[in-house]
């Protein structure tokens, strides 16, 4: 157990024990009659709360018992007392929260008033007893409970505090020119640091910020961008006189393992990734917080093998120069390797922590009692909202942070509101999530306040690609410093998205466009154009100019692959069963195939594509094709599509329920879930599984945001929930179906990482069982293209992460030339795998692909490559791109490479599938799976 330091506070005094630091809540609900208990609390949030005052003494000063505190501490010359509250309304909830911020008054005579954070009342209340005891109780006015907090005593906070007060007066009665504040004088007294005696109302907390980050000793310029360029006060506050030694929160020589982060030389004290959280983390973890760290901070990084290679390296903190083109990070980690794990650790340590103490509060033995951040925006897909939520509460636990996320039911004007109180109201919330789309509808609100928000998160951050988005430029807008985002899909195809992309998170580390354009975009463009292919000096500039690019980059672009997670999970078993079409489905595709037009392997053609959906759609289940629009304006003819509605007409359903069956009646009790890229095939799945009396949910597009998270969460917990029916883009992205350890892909999607995304639902941190995870492929038809160019796409962008082959978004951003049409658009229906013809002569007894017996691939430079050389994104490209030049060999070695570690399994010998359940369905629905690639992990 991790036991707590006793610091020494100055070298000649004797070691004492400060107040525990114990990852209290912002603002730690109070019980009512435990006044004992909480008093700690209070005073020590009461320091806390005193904020960096102008004069050398007040910032570490120790808070005074309320009784000690002279009646006029709060402000001579109104008889009144000023102090700050904390409100909610009254709950039998076990962990109380407070709902906002706000102030109390109190008058000699015993009347208390209470005030919001805005400064209008809420209500008051006669206190009769000794005024030093206010702080150990609970009030009770206008149906709220009201805690005080501390009373105010610093001058600038005062004037602050009576500015909102006076403030709100003053728009209560805006014709009247008189200010008042019940009997206080309209004259404001002028502090030491404000000569001006006009009184301003000012939005409290701005002000307040801007005390906190006043360094009280001299800071150099270097220690001044650390905090953040925009929080970085004049050096007239500084106090070069000051002598203090600081303290970190934790004592590393206490932590088993501690994180301790890297540090400019400026650094005044340790940060250290609270031991709560750091218990938990994995290695590549630990890496990763150190690495956004770093880049948030604008720490240069060291060279990658540093990061990595070194054993204990996060445990040591290293000194970096500070860089001043980084402030942010991209985390393109693959999925399920714990980003949002990561990213929850480094806020909680920037919201407790700061590397430079004498720019906030601090403990009498100068232990920072503020962090370097204190408002943390997440913005992330609306599915999501409710996994980060969860996150949250799973490892830090919600009584510690406040996280506000706006409720599917409210109003737009609720909203508005919610997000103006986030943003003013400094303890309550400190993180505050968002849909993307509901961003726009609060844009303005965020605007008017931004100034507060010190650290963006963007989660599925490649949403952010496109330039003209609305989206990517209400965030540019609020110009939050610090910015982190995260992607499990590589940053796509194109050097103008990841411009935009990188352009976000470290504005003009690229340039400005026109000069990335002529700089990277032309060159690198003109080195894969096909035609350039033996412009050898072309290529090479290409080659030069990526690696450069490359370089910069990395300094702020963590990728890591789910290897590195493999040995913290259990067994996983990829299944590709090849499914025998039916006659029904063979008809269809041959009755649409004839009466294609002519256009039909025109390249641009629109109808090429509908085609391509349509037969992608038999390939599911015929039936589908009767709603399909394109068939119904051009190839619909009643005669054709009747023949088609039966139920069980495609050979992948057939194998899918014998599949489903095998699970139910095979195993003890284990889940699955079907994905498919089509709402209409899951309608097919679903009405099937219910015949079957088979007990399922479903999570599609079409799911109201508010009830996801119970679907996933019952579907995870209820043992009686057999299956979860899930659509692939809509619904995949960021969910945890660790309820489930079996998986069946039902259909490809071009982008090989929506496929992944799905794959990963099951096969991640927390699941306790081997992993099955089955894809069903039409037997010769185009589902089997597209695995092949999934295959392919895939092999080849695993090691460039802004990998220029790898996936697109959907099957109409991708180009066809001719003969991959043709190759589309023929059906082979004589072999039980194309795929496996392409790549072997085997005869299915289990063979495997292992990368020795995979042939070298040429380029088209006559260059070989051996199986192990890295291909690199331009050459990988110019391989996929120049297929018209590539013969079949080149093709089929490719392929293989894609397919190293994958046993092949002919139906004679479907007895070697190593799983019982895929065994006893090939080997019974023998005549529906033709063959099996199997890989265990
Ligand atoms: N160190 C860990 N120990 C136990 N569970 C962990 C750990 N790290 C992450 N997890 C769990 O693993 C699951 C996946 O993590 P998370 O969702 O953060 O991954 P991700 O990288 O964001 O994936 P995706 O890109 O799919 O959203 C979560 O349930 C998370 O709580």
């Amino acid at each position: 157990m991790f036991s707590w330091q006793l610091y020494q506070s100055h070298r000649d005094k004797p070691l004492m024990r400060v107040h525990k630091y114990e990852n209290k809540p912002f603002k730690p609900p109070k019980r009512l009659n435990d006044s004992h208990a909480t008093q700690n609390v209070i005073r020590s949030t009461s320091t806390k709360r005193q904020g960096v005052a102008e004069s050398e003494t007040t910032s570490v000063k120790k808070a005074k018992p309320m009784s000690s505190m002279s009646v006029h501490s709060s402000d001579p010359s109104d008889n009144k007392r000023y102090f700050t509250l904390m409100y909610r309304k009254p709950t039998q909830k076990k962990h109380k929260t407070w709902a906002g911020d706000g102030y109390a008054t109190f008058r000699e005579g015993g009347k208390l008033s209470f005030y919001d954070a805005t400064g209008k009342s809420i209500g008051s209340a006669q206190y009769k007893n000794a005024p030093g005891d206010m702080l150990e109780n609970l009030f009770k006015s206008s149906g709220l409970e009201i805690q005080l907090d501390y009373e105010v005593s610093d001058a600038k906070e005062y004037q602050e505090v009576k500015n909102v007060l006076l403030g709100n007066r003053q728009e209560k009665s805006s014709s009247s020119q008189h200010f008042d504040l019940g009997e206080t004088s309209l004259t404001v007294e002028s502090s030491s640091h404000n000569n001006d005696n006009q009184i301003t109302p000012a939005p409290l907390f701005q002000n307040k910020r801007a005390n906190k980050f006043k360094p009280l000793i001299k800071t150099c310029p270097a220690r001044n961008s650390l905090i953040s360029g925009r929080k970085s006060e004049s050096e007239s506050h500084t106090n070069p006189e000051r002598k203090m030694s600081y303290q970190p929160v934790f004592d590393a020589s206490k932590i088993d393992d501690p994180i301790i982060m890297n540090k400019h030389c400026s650094a005044e004290v340790d940060v250290i990734v609270d031991p709560f959280i750091s218990k938990n983390l994995r290695s590549h973890q630990r890496e990763g917080i150190k690495f956004m760290y770093d880049c948030v901070l604008g720490l240069s990084r060291p060279p990658k093998d540093l990061a990595t290679n070194q054993e204990g390296f996060t445990s040591r903190s290293i000194i970096l120069e500070q860089d001043s083109d980084i402030r942010g990070c991209l985390l393109a980690d693959e999925m399920g390797l714990g980003k949002t794990l990561m990213t929850i650790s480094l806020i909680w340590t920037l919201l407790k922590q700061t590397p430079i103490a004498s720019t906030v509060s601090c403990s009498q033995s100068g232990v920072p009692l503020q962090g370097l951040i204190s408002k943390v925006l997440i913005i992330c897909p609306v599915t999501l909202i409710a996994n980060w939520k969860k996150e949250f509460s799973k490892w830090l636990n919600l009584s510690r942070i406040g996280i506000l996320t706006l409720s599917p039911q409210n109003t737009l004007e609720r909203d508005k509101y919610e997000v103006r109180t986030f943003l003013r109201v400094q303890r309550t919330y400190q993180v505050m999530i968002l849909g993307y789309e509901k961003l726009l509808s609060v844009s303005e609100e965020l605007e008017k306040n931004k100034s507060v928000l010190d650290l963006l998160v963007c989660d599925e951050g490649h949403r952010l690609k496109n330039g003209s988005s609305k989206i990517l430029n209400v965030l540019k807008s609020l110009d939050i410093q610090k910015k982190i985002l995260l992607s499990g899909t590589p940053i796509q195809n194109d050097l103008n998205e990841f411009y935009n992309i990188i352009d976000f998170i470290n504005p003009g580390i690229l340039g400005s466009y026109q000069h990335f354009k002529k700089r990277f975009i032309l060159p690198i463009s003109k080195a894969r154009d096909p035609s350039n292919r033996h412009n050898e000096t072309a290529v090479q500039k290409g080659e030069e100019l990526s690696q450069e690019m490359i370089e910069i980059t990395q300094r702020f672009i963590l990728r890591r692959t789910s290897s590195v997670i493999e040995s913290y999970l259990p067994p996983r078993m990829d299944l590709i069963l090849f499914c025998r079409p039916t006659e029904t489905q063979v008809m269809a595709f041959k009755d649409i195939l004839q009466n294609c037009g002519p256009d039909l392997l025109t390249t641009s053609s629109n109808s090429s594509l509908s085609v391509i959906t349509l037969l992608k759609k038999v390939c599911n289940s015929p039936s589908l094709i009767e709603s399909d629009a394109y068939f119904n304006t051009t190839l619909g003819d009643s005669r054709i599509f009747k023949k088609y509605t039966q139920a069980l007409n495609s050979g992948k359903l057939k194998v899918l329920m014998t599949l489903l069956e095998r699970i139910r009646n095979g195993t003890e009790g284990e889940k699955v879930v079907i994905v498919s890229n089509y709402t209409q095939t899951l309608d097919i799945i679903q009405n099937l599984m219910i015949s079957a009396d088979m007990r399922i949910c479903r999570l599609d597009g079409s799911t109201p945001s508010k009830q996801r998270d119970g679907i996933v969460t019952s579907f995870n917990r209820d043992l009686s929930l057999f299956a979860l029916l899930l659509s692939a883009k809509s619904g995949g992205v960021g969910l945890n179906l660790i309820g489930a350890s079996r998986l069946i892909l039902f259909d490809n999607d071009w982008n090989p990482s929506v496929d992944l995304q799905a794959m990963s639902r099951i096969h991640r941190d927390g699941q306790t069982k081997p992993c099955y995870i089955y894809r069903l492929v039409t037997t010769g038809c185009i589902d089997e293209k597209i695995l092949q160019r999934q295959l392919m796409k895939q092999s080849l962008s695993q090691k460039f992460l802004s990998d220029c082959n790898n996936g697109k978004d959907s099957s109409n951003d991708d180009l066809f030339n001719k003969e991959d049409l043709k190759d589309l658009f023929s059906v082979i229906l004589d072999t039980p795998s194309n795929t496996h013809d392409l790549i072997c002569s085997c005869d299915g007894a289990g063979e495997e692909v292992n990368s020795e017996s995979v042939a070298s691939t040429m380029n088209n430079k006559g260059k070989r490559y051996s199986p192990d050389t890295w291909i690199s994104a331009l050459e990988a490209q110019k391989l996929l791109e120049d297929k018209e030049d590539q013969n079949l060999e080149e093709k089929a070695s490719l392929m293989k490479r894609c397919l190293v570690g994958y046993k092949h399994i002919g139906s004679k010998h479907f007895c070697n599938l190593l799983d019982t359940v895929a065994m006893e369905a090939a080997q019974n629905a023998q005549s529906d799976v033709t063959f099996a690639f199997m890989k265990p992990s």
